[in-house]
């Protein structure tokens, strides 16, 4: 086993002042290296709380996220910037790339900034649209491609570092039941032949259907883990 993602007792709390809420409660949870994961939980339950916290964008009230055996709630911010630069892909319900960047702008970016050399930069570019199967698209911007695919393109922005792994907060909330689904069969493509760790938060019956593995929040705390499931048999 290789752990890339160590929740330890993590806990956090808004409006400590007035009436707390425990968006996340003492939550444990491991995510070995090749997982694709579904995170899934009624609305308010704690999901992109979580996926924050495990993130690095933002910091636990207690407990420990540990990244490879890196305890990142340890970082000063501008080495937790740089870690998450380096480590961790994101990819956000609304898309979110730079609308006045072309596809393979917005994609090489991030390559950019980790000054990688441009020989580099246009191997990887070429190899992540040919994955994503919008070789003919790298120089369309975000305006002129559908929702589908401008979500195919925020995953490649999310892959273009190398990250330890993936994490997506509801990826397909803004997609119709085919892109839906078509995002799905990439991002299980790239986990099968890549070993692209993934975890992600969602509310789609058809999404959830499709995780290898699927945890449940409900009020901050996880209840139910079909990785549990799975151990038991073994
Ligand atoms: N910045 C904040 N200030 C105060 N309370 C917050 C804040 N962010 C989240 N919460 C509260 O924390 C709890 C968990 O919210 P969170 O957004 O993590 O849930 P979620 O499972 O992602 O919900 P959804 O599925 O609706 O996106 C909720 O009760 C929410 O109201």
């Amino acid at each position: 086993m290789n752990t890339v993602i160590d929740a330890h007792d993590v806990s956090k709390v808004y409006n400590k002042e007035t009436i707390p809420v425990y968006a996340v409660n003492n939550v444990h949870m491991h995510i070995e290296r090749g997982e694709f994961t579904a995170l899934v939980g009624p609305s308010g339950s704690g999901k992109t709380t979580l996926l924050n916290l495990i993130g690095g964008l933002d910091k636990p009230d207690s407990g420990s996220v540990f990244i490879n055996s890196l305890d990142i709630t340890k970082l000063s911010s501008n080495k937790l910037i740089d870690f998450r630069l380096k480590n961790i892909g994101f990819v956000f319900q609304s898309f979110n790339l730079i609308p006045v960047l072309t596809a393979r702008e917005n994609v090489e970016f991030i390559m950019l900034l980790q000054r990688i050399k441009k020989k580099e930069r246009d191997a990887r570019v070429k190899q992540l649209f040919k994955q994503i199967g919008m070789d003919d698209k790298m120089n369309a911007r975000p305006a002129q491609l559908s929702g589908g695919q401008q979500q195919r393109a925020a995953v490649a922005r999310a892959l273009a570092s190398k990250p330890q792994f993936v994490l997506a907060d509801e990826p397909t909330a803004n997609l119709d039941s085919k892109a839906a689904s078509n995002l799905l069969d990439m991002m299980i493509a790239l986990n099968n032949e890549e070993h692209i760790t993934f975890l992600f938060s969602t509310h789609d019956q058809r999404v959830i259907d499709r995780a290898r593995r699927v945890i449940t929040l409900v009020d901050g705390r996880v209840v139910a883990d079909t990785a549990a499931v799975s151990i038991s048999h073994k």
